[in-house]
């Protein structure tokens, strides 16, 4: 069932110093099924945060329209939670209050939050860290405790934008796991930013190959691999050969990928 529509979605920003105009997007078209984990991949520039916060209700397209549930989406919700790059904690609090940060915007008691937030941190894999300041803990913690806020107001749809992009690759790794895991156990729907190809497949169900200037779906590939996903296997370098030939279409394209299994959707 789908989800989130993103229909001939068009964003053009003025630049005014350059008296001239940037098309970020340009005639974007998607639909994000529930329970999806679509990744949506490109180079820098290509537009990728541009269509997140669009979904996310931070910016309003120039033209077309963004629609999640049923509704077209006009400004931020609790429907939809983000996450960012940088987690951005507030250092003075302690784990558990910067998980419990929305309801605390909802004033309530602080014994309820605290009640409230346990589930959230354990899911995330925090137990025992719930008093911990954010200063005491690793960046992938950290990162953690961003996701656990965004997961805590139970949203139909978590938006991320590059959330493991200053990880070193392992704590990468097992973020990615954990992430699977937190995806199927919430439920959720997932749009997540990316440049790494890699990610994209060791991630998604689905994946949004974009192209840079104007920002455009080149396409959009079912994934068709079992988890845990291995970047060794054959079938997984498929896909990444297929990829790298979309992002670069000037290379030769390589003469035998068999993704005859897989259905390629061009958008
Ligand atoms: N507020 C703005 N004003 C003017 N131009 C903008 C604005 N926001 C984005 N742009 C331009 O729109 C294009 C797309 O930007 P966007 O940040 O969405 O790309 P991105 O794919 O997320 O890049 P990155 O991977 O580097 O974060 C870029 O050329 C950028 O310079």
């Amino acid at each position: 069932m789908t989800l989130i529509t993103v229909d001939k979605v068009s964003r053009i920003y003025d630049d005014r110093q350059r008296k001239t105009q940037v098309t970020a997007l340009d005639n974007v078209s998607l639909t994000v099924g529930r329970n999806e984990f679509l990744c949506l991949l490109g180079p820098s520039g290509c537009g990728k945060s541009t269509l997140l916060n669009m979904i996310a209700g931070f910016d309003m397209p120039t033209q077309g329209t963004v629609n999640v549930g049923g509704q077209v989406v006009q400004g931020p919700g609790a429907d939809r939670g983000v996450v960012f790059q940088q987690p951005n904690l507030m250092p003075w609090l302690p784990v558990w209050e910067n998980v419990a940060f929305h309801l605390k915007m909802q004033n309530m008691g602080k014994a309820l939050r605290r009640e409230r937030v346990q589930r959230f941190i354990e899911m995330v894999g925090l137990k025992g860290f719930e008093n911990h300041f954010p200063s005491e803990l690793s960046g992938g913690m950290n990162q953690r405790v961003g996701i656990a806020r965004a997961l805590l107001m139970n949203p139909e749809v978590i938006l991320m934008d590059e959330p493991f992009g200053a990880l070193d690759e392992q704590t990468k790794m097992d973020m990615h796991a954990e992430l699977v895991r937190i995806w199927r156990e919430s439920k959720s729907t997932i749009v997540f930013v990316t440049h790494g190809i890699d990610e994209s497949l060791a991630l998604g169900t689905h994946v949004a190959v974009m192209s840079a200037r104007p920002g455009r779906i080149r396409e959009l590939i079912p994934i068709e691999l079992d988890r845990p996903r291995d970047p060794t296997s054959a079938v997984f370098n498929d896909y990444k050969r297929h990829i790298l030939s979309l992002l670069r279409p000037e290379a030769p394209r390589p003469e035998a990928i068999n993704l005859s299994h897989n259905e390629s959707h061009h958008v």
